[in-house]
């Protein structure tokens, strides 16, 4: 069976993978120190990913410190660069100081890459002294303008955030990367209607978060309704539960940036994802099942969890 690849046209014209199959940070990241203790799994599976056919996104960051791992996966695959598109992210929180054009090249040199196809700004919180977003976002400007960085964005930015930088600079994001599933449709106030009225293509990080939580919230009266239905639509288009919910992201406009360390889920969600559509009551209906579960976020909760109550 033939890949039925799909991609999305951003607001530059440029074209990016429909769904990112290996994301390099949450079960994958290592604290800031253990950069140099290599993990041979992340190193196979991003291999396995690059084995697949099609154009095949990798989603790194300067915080996950698994550059190195990434690197060696590319030396050691047969894929040519222009078949990988390659997404870093500027961490502004590190500790290190350095600016965004020296976290860039040290980014190329650890992945032995010369260039980028997306580069993101991971977060809206910068702690340095007479250092802006508007900064931040002038350096990424320039490094799109050198061609280094093919795509530039944000991630976790809220509408306010994304304001000063549309209102200030030259290139507007083509992307915004946030928490986006069932249980967590608005990271912050607005941000899902925003991004789509401004043409920001919107990024899915844990797009399977209801999956990873099941155990737990499967027995709970808010949480058993949605899980019954997307067992159910799973066993009606005989495909798994979590190509559901990735299809869902889909359907939303959005591009789901998910992970796994086991292979064939990896080739799952690259090779079935497009083989089967959800109608659009389907995409309603999780949904409207979805917004009646509490929030769940599992990222940036210390500076987002007062949003909880207008994530849903
Ligand atoms: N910008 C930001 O601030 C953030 C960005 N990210 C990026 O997004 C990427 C993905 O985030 P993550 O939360 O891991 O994404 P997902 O929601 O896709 O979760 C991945 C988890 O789901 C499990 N899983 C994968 N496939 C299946 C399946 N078919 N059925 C059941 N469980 C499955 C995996 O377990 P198993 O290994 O057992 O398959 C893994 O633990 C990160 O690696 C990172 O690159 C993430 C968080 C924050």
């Amino acid at each position: 069976m033939t890949t039925k690849q799909q991609f999305v046209t951003l607001n530059n014209g440029n074209k990016i993978p429909a769904v990112g199959i290996i994301g390099t940070g949450t079960e994958w990241f290592k604290k800031q120190g253990q950069e140099e203790v290599i993990s041979p799994e992340l190193i196979e599976q991003i291999k396995y990913a690059l084995s697949l056919p099609g154009i095949i996104l990798i989603d790194a960051a300067e915080c996950y410190n698994t550059y190195v791992e990434v690197g060696k996966a590319l030396q050691q695959s047969n894929k040519s660069r222009d078949q990988i598109f390659i997404s870093d992210k500027f961490s502004p929180q590190a500790n290190d100081n350095r600016t965004v054009s020296e976290s860039f090249e040290r980014g190329l040199a650890r992945m032995g890459v010369d260039y980028v196809d997306l580069y993101l700004i991971h977060c809206p919180f910068i702690n340095r002294e007479g250092y802006t977003l508007e900064d931040a976002w002038r350096e990424l400007e320039t490094l799109y303008e050198s061609g280094k960085a093919k795509n530039i964005g944000v991630s976790n930015f809220r509408v306010s955030d994304l304001q000063k930088i549309l209102e200030s600079g030259k290139v507007k994001p083509q992307v915004n990367q946030i928490e986006f599933h069932p249980f967590l449709q608005d990271q912050t106030p607005g941000i899902f209607q925003f991004c789509q009225q401004h043409e920001i293509q919107l990024e899915a990080y844990s797009p399977l978060a209801p999956l990873q939580r099941k155990t737990q919230e499967l027995q709970t009266p808010e949480g058993a309704p949605f899980y019954r239905y997307v067992e159910q639509l799973a066993s009606k288009y005989k495909k798994s539960e979590a190509l559901i919910l990735l299809r869902w992201v889909t359907k939303r406009q959005v591009i789901p940036v998910t992970t796994s360390s086991k292979p064939e889920r990896v080739k799952d969600a690259h090779e079935n994802l497009f083989t089967f559509d959800l109608t659009d009551q389907e995409v309603d209906q999780i949904t409207s099942l979805g917004l009646q579960h509490k929030p769940l976020r599992l990222y940036w909760n210390e500076v987002y969890s007062d949003y909880d109550s207008q994530s849903q």
